[in-house]
């Protein structure tokens, strides 16, 4: 797997949205959980942004705005908290959903990713009649800390012929140990992870 910097990580603060109240809201209504599912994560808990209709509604919301009038016909959501704004934003876009599951749990034809994670490793499968050559593809997700998951996304869409335009996540860490390059593909990140537990 190639590593390199982090490059291709895309801040909305940093891309148009400088000071939007929207990002701060975002920020706040997640919820960090110290040495979860190990010591040393601190994992960044989605579940309390989606208890809040308007947090809720902006994240999906400026996605909307970014994607919209990109000719998107695909959009790729990671199991299991991809497919929490994945559906809402393809939806108001016009475009599919596609799901990108773990393994297993596809019944048609699949085609299968490995790839490493901070605390593991895990493999993403995808019907291979789900998407066809050419199409315009999104991938979203909740986080991206080093990467491995979207860049198992991203190849399993380009080994069907499609072209991956962005990928895109509510949360981004900067740096992250073991990081790995996307194959060139932006990734455009709304927010950067909460460092204080407020969790409990
Ligand atoms: O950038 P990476 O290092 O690949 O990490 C990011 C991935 O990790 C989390 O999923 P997880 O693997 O915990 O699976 P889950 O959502 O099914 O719990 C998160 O939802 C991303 O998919
Ligand atoms: N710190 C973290 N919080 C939530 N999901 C993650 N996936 C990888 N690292 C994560």
């Amino acid at each position: 797997m190639h590593r390199d910097s982090a490059e291709n990580r895309m801040y909305a603060a940093e891309n148009g949205l400088n000071g939007d109240p929207r990002l701060e809201a975002i920020h706040q209504a997640i919820r960090v959980v110290p040495d979860f599912p190990k010591p040393g994560i601190m994992f960044q808990d989605i579940t309390t942004l989606l208890l809040d209709h308007k947090v809720f509604k902006a994240t999906v919301d400026i996605f909307v705005y970014r994607y919209k009038d990109r000719g998107i016909s695909v959009v790729a959501g990671v199991e299991a908290r991809g497919f929490m704004f994945g559906p809402s934003i393809a939806l108001a876009i016009g475009a599919k959903f596609v799901p990108l599951r773990k393994p297993r749990k596809l019944p048609g034809k699949v085609i299968s990713e490995a790839y490493e994670l901070e605390y593991g490793t895990d493999c993403l499968e995808m019907h291979i009649d789900a998407v066809q050559p050419g199409e315009r593809a999104l991938v979203i997700d909740d986080v991206v800390a080093t990467g491995g998951t979207l860049s198992a996304a991203i190849r399993l869409l380009e080994r069907v012929g499609a072209d991956v335009v962005e990928c895109a996540c509510v949360i981004g860490l900067r740096e992250v140990k073991g990081q790995c390059r996307l194959n060139g593909k932006p990734v455009y990140i709304l927010i950067e992870p909460r460092l204080v537990d407020n969790c409990c």
